[in-house]
């Protein structure tokens, strides 16, 4: 059976052409056939599980733990895959490998023969017969004899569907990209690894069709929404996501290199391969909620999403969300490594702005008893001299106010007899601590602070200059004083990004509260121990997601931690993703070219400190997927004024289509014609691609360009530059890339970032600032 839209040839078409053509058909029917038997083979056990939940609901909770446990195990298993054949999954099925035989020619566990190199005499003058074929799907489903009909993308059996190349083909002969919509094959793809050998399949020459599946996925529209590269995962690529996960994986590589996407799929990879391992959770780490937004489809389309939580930099601390923007003189100062110790100092002096009185009275044995304000001050620094948080200093502080009351009062001298002595104390303890004015003073001297509050206080330039003394200059303290003052006076005004690192390390600092326990919502999950499977499941559906939400909000230490553009993280931000994997492993993904931190050798420190002495493995990919070499090659001048001597990945492909160069007013661009300027020239990308339009413009103008292109539709999206970061586009617009390298110190790498987001066509519109050429073309993009 044919795919009904597989494209045909015309009846006038040379006899070559349909010759092809009905070579395709055959070979999309061939797939269909198979396609058929394992949506056959998935209903039968869909069957199966219903009958047997059926069966399990008549006979309730019977029969010994074991067979209950298997019995659930089944029901699990056909339950994922109803799950995925209900989720209407475009390409199920999408990969398929024809192999030589294999040296050993021994089958594995998974019916797959388990040599990599082809076996003495599988080739003889260049002819060879196929020994084994295998399908590659986003799940393994067995026939009734076990046989693999879809080996799951991430069984070692499957990786020469990834490694093979034609430099290295192993046992590969081909390998082909099949491609279905619901339960359809429309078209395959074939890449032929060994082309000198002429290979059979039962006897008949096994034909190779299309160009390959890499340039057909490239060359698709981009919707505002990542998509898995499954099935067009390249070698280089395939290594980090199948390395192994001992200590630390380090991944560079250019833009467009794949390191989102590889990052993305290591972690469905991890869980496969060592479910039990991460059950204590995969913490993804991006840095911007668009590219929270942008990528978390990705591991729900691989099957995989309970157990990973994706958070941006700006949400990892519970109850606090970044809305607002910092920008780069407050963000350096905050995210800086030199904020550890201030913040140190501001949490003790937020002590002092409690509003106790400044002497304490009592009256213990019928007297008076009083401490002053000296008094005060030396017993609240000797409680400070302890390691502890400092709300958890508090009882510290209560003894020795009584220990210096207890002297005070002379009666250690009046009784000798220890015994008594200690007697006495505990009366004269429990009289004082439990007057109420006692208790009020203590609420009062040493309130219990609140992150917030803390940096609320911070704002007070008058105070903050106290605290920061050699630590920060009067410039820098009144910056972040005023950026401060955004929080309002109770510290619940809007946060930015960096506010929440500083968050975090202050609820470090300060510890949290003593606080009853919470009882733990019952979770009938937790009654089927030992079930890693079930317990997966019940996260991968969708009615584990309450389940998954309250993970994710307790959960402050994981299994693995993968962070996404390393590059940009500040130490502050090191230290706060470093607290939620102490004992993790780690892959930690970036590109120093791109990064829009200001002191690189800072954060560098701060990041061997997160990732401790843990022994590095390092990885480098190559190659730039997204950018046609026209676009990159353009980007690439940029890089060489940014970091000279730093090489730019190579391009994969080129289109013929080279960047166009736009001027807005030659004379200093008027506000009112640049926006003139980007909405026609945003206006124009839309007509010439099917997908998305990024217009980058500096952080500043980012409001304003929303409103430039209101109207223009939501193919389009304002960026300011540090927005971009990770994102992609069919087309982009980057508007004046003086302004944006202007912006800060490390300006010129967020241009570089700006530049190479365009997967087809890039606009550079340049203002009178850019100093453009006759062709428009900008200074900074020049030979
Ligand atoms: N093997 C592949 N097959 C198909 N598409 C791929 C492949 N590798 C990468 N891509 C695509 O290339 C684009 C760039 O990938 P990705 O965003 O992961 O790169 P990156 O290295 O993180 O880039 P940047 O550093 O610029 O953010 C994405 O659209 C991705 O889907």
């Amino acid at each position: 059976m044919a795919a009904q839209n597989a494209t045909h040839a015309p009846d006038h078409a040379p006899d070559a052409v349909r010759a092809a053509d009905s070579v395709r058909d055959r070979e999309i029917a061939a797939e269909q056939t198979h396609l058929d038997s394992v949506y056959r083979r998935l209903e039968e056990k869909i069957h199966e599980a219903e009958f047997l939940m059926d069966d399990a609901a008549k006979r309730g909770q019977v029969g010994t733990p074991g067979a209950l446990a298997e019995r659930d195990a089944q029901v699990f298993q056909a339950g994922v895959h109803l799950h995925r054949l209900n989720s209407e999954y475009e390409d199920f099925l999408f990969g398929r490998i024809d192999l030589l035989l294999g040296k050993d020619g021994k089958k594995g566990p998974d019916g797959a023969y388990t040599s990599v190199e082809p076996a003495e005499g599988a080739i003889v003058d260049n002819r060879a017969a196929i020994a084994e074929t295998l399908h590659i799907g986003r799940l393994g489903v067995l026939d009734a004899d076990y046989a693999p009909l879809v080996i799951d993308w991430r069984a070692p059996a499957a990786a020469p569907f990834y490694r093979a190349t034609p430099v290295a083909p192993g046992r590969v002969v081909r390998r082909r990209v099949i491609r279905s919509k619901g339960r359809q094959v429309l078209g395959v793809e074939d890449d032929l690894m060994r082309p000198e050998v002429t290979a059979t399949l039962d006897g008949e020459e096994l034909p190779a069709i299309g160009d390959g599946a890499l340039m057909a996925a490239l060359g698709r529209a981009r919707s505002h929404t990542m998509r898995d590269i499954v099935a067009s995962i390249q070698a280089e690529q395939d290594l980090v996501i199948r390395a192994p996960a001992a200590s630390v994986t380090e991944v560079e590589g250019g833009p467009g290199t794949g390191k989102t996407a590889v990052a993305l799929h290591r972690a469905a990879y991890l869980l496969y391969q060592d479910r039990r391992r991460y059950a204590g959770g995969i913490l993804i780490v991006s840095p911007t909620p668009l590219l929270v937004a942008y990528t978390e489809g990705v591991l729900p389309s691989l099957g995989e999403e309970g157990q990973v939580a994706i958070r941006a930099l700006g949400s990892l601390v519970d109850g606090a969300e970044a809305t607002a923007y910092d920008p780069p003189a407050v963000s350096r100062i905050k995210g800086s490594a030199r904020m550890q110790k201030l913040l140190r100092k501001a949490a003790r002096g937020a002590l002092e702005l409690g509003t106790a009185p400044d002497r304490l009275r009592v009256v213990a044995f019928g007297g008076r008893l009083e401490l002053d304000a000296d008094a005060l001050h030396g017993i609240r620094q000797s409680a400070l001299g302890g390691t502890a948080p400092v709300n958890l200093l508090r009882p510290r502080a209560r003894r020795l106010i009584l220990d210096a009351l207890w002297t005070q009062s002379g009666a250690a001298r009046r009784y000798t007899d220890p015994e008594l002595a200690a007697e006495v104390r505990q009366g004269f303890d429990e009289d004082i601590a439990t007057e109420p004015e006692f208790q009020e003073f203590l609420d009062a001297w040493w309130p219990e602070l609140a992150p917030r509050g803390v940096l609320a206080a911070m704002a007070d330039e008058r105070l903050l200059s106290r605290w920061a003394r050699r630590l920060l200059n009067p410039r820098e303290v009144r910056r972040l004083a005023r950026s401060l003052q955004r929080l309002g006076d109770r510290g619940n005004g809007p946060l930015s990004v960096h506010d929440v690192a500083l968050l975090d390390e202050l609820q470090l600092i300060l510890g949290a509260p003593m606080r009853p326990a919470r009882p733990r919502e019952a979770d009938p999950l937790d009654q089927l121990t030992g079930l890693e499977e079930l317990t997966t499941f019940a996260d991968r559906s969708s009615s584990g997601r309450g389940r998954r939400e309250r993970l994710e909000e307790e959960r402050t230490d994981y299994a693995h931690v993968i962070v996404d553009e390393a590059q940009d993280l500040t130490p502050m931000q090191w230290r706060m993703v470093g607290r939620r994997g102490r004992h993790a492993t780690w892959t930690v993904v970036g590109d120093p070219a791109q990064s829009s931190w200001s002191d690189p050798d800072e954060a560098a420190l701060a990041r061997d400190e997160a990732l401790g002495t843990r022994p590095r493995r390092r990885f480098t990919l190559t190659v730039n997927y997204r950018n046609p070499a026209e676009i990159a090659d353009l980007a690439a001048k940029v890089l060489a004024l940014a970091m000279p001597g730093m090489r730019s990945p190579d391009a994969v492909r080129s289109t013929g289509l080279t960047p166009r160069f736009a001027v807005a007013a030659a004379d200093g661009a008027a506000d009112a014609e640049l926006a003139r300027a980007t909405a026609a020239e945003a206006a124009r990308l839309l007509g010439e691609v099917d997908g998305t339009v990024g217009v980058v413009v500096a952080m500043n103008r980012r409001e304003q360009a929303r409103r430039w292109l209101a109207g223009l539709g939501d193919r389009v999206v304002a960026l300011g530059s540090l927005e971009a970061k990770g994102l992609e586009y069919d087309a982009t617009l980057v508007v004046s890339p003086a302004e944006i390298a202007d912006e800060s110190p490390a300006g010129l790498r967020v241009l570089y970032v700006a530049l190479t987001r365009a997967t087809q066509q890039l606009t550079v519109l340049s203002t009178g600032r850019d100093e453009p050429d006759a062709a428009g073309v900008p200074d900074l993009l020049r030979d």
